[in-house]
């Protein structure tokens, strides 16, 4: 039998400490790395973040909207990726955020958490916003398939705010909910933006990994990680994208930089006074 994804993240985040990367290729990013904006800029770019930082990343996050933005071009680039990805041993998660209806979301889970398919990753991205429960299917197949879904509860950009706040309790119960029993990890792991000011909802019962995006870019300091993940420091995988990728001269120091830093933090830090 497989290991579960839980079993594989506590082992990646034991071994190679908690930094969660992104692979985000954007215009503005080829053209600071004097690549082509076209699929063999995007295939460089992410052959280069690969190399660099497969063996110091818990996980490693390619952004889909950069290689949809190349059609067929850039699926057929996402794809290789997911390949290398896995053949440098990382764990993939990859950034999608897909939410809809039951039947459609059958087709998502198909693409993303089938063993068999060309996309198949460890986990992905989820949207609760057509109801937690339209999420079942996948997360039926992401523990068929010993995969695992982050869903987003409280992201990272400010605006997400007064909507996030209504129900992002009601996606952190009813991920706990799904988490019930596994160990070490259950396969529903959530989004909570590095950002916050502070955390309005308890995570100790989650029983699941926490995505913390925000790091660098977004203004958030691994000091923040610790203070506001510091109660769940064990299952929080901070996310960085690009800080990190700004310069691909310092991307693999800028990776060591902040996984050092984001450890460090967490190893010392205060949790948040609720
Ligand atoms: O799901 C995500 O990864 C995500 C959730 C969130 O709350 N905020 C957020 O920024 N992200 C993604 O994380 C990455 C952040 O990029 P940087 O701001 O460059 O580090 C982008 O690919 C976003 O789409």
């Amino acid at each position: 039998m497989n290991e579960s994804f839980g079993t594989r993240l506590r082992a990646r985040l034991d071994k190679f400490g908690p930094l969660c990367v992104g692979i985000d290729p954007s215009p503005a990013l080829l053209t600071a790395w004097e690549l082509d904006d076209s699929p063999a800029g995007l295939e460089r770019f992410s052959r280069t973040v690969v190399d660099a930082v497969s063996d110091v990343a818990a996980v490693v996050k390619p952004q889909s909207a950069f290689f949809e933005r190349w059609g067929s071009r850039g699926i057929a680039v996402l794809e290789r990726t997911i390949a290398d990805l896995r053949e440098a041993g990382t764990l993939v998660l990859l950034d999608a955020k897909r939410g809809d209806i039951d039947s459609t979301m059958a087709a998502y889970a198909e693409a993303y958490l089938d063993r068999g398919s060309p996309l198949a990753v460890d986990a992905v991205t989820l949207s609760p916003y057509l109801g937690f429960g339209s999420l079942e299917g996948a997360i039926i197949s992401a523990v068929a398939n010993d995969a695992g879904v982050f869903v987003l509860a409280r992201t990272s950009n400010p605006e997400a705010a007064p909507l996030q706040r209504l129900v992002a309790g009601q996606v952190l119960e009813a991920a706990a909910a799904a988490n019930a029993g596994h160990s070490p990890f259950g396969p529903v792991g959530v989004v909570m933006g590095a950002t916050l000011p502070t955390l309005e909802h308890s995570l100790d019962g989650l029983n699941g990994p926490i995505l913390a995006p925000g790091l660098g870019a977004q203004g958030a300091e691994p000091a923040d990680v610790a203070r506001l993940f510091g109660s769940v420091r064990d299952a929080v995988l901070p996310s960085v994208s690009r800080a990190v990728l700004a310069d691909p001269k310092r991307l693999r120091a800028r990776t060591l930089h902040y996984r050092d830093e984001c450890t460090a933090h967490l190893a010392s830090g205060v949790a948040d006074q609720r």
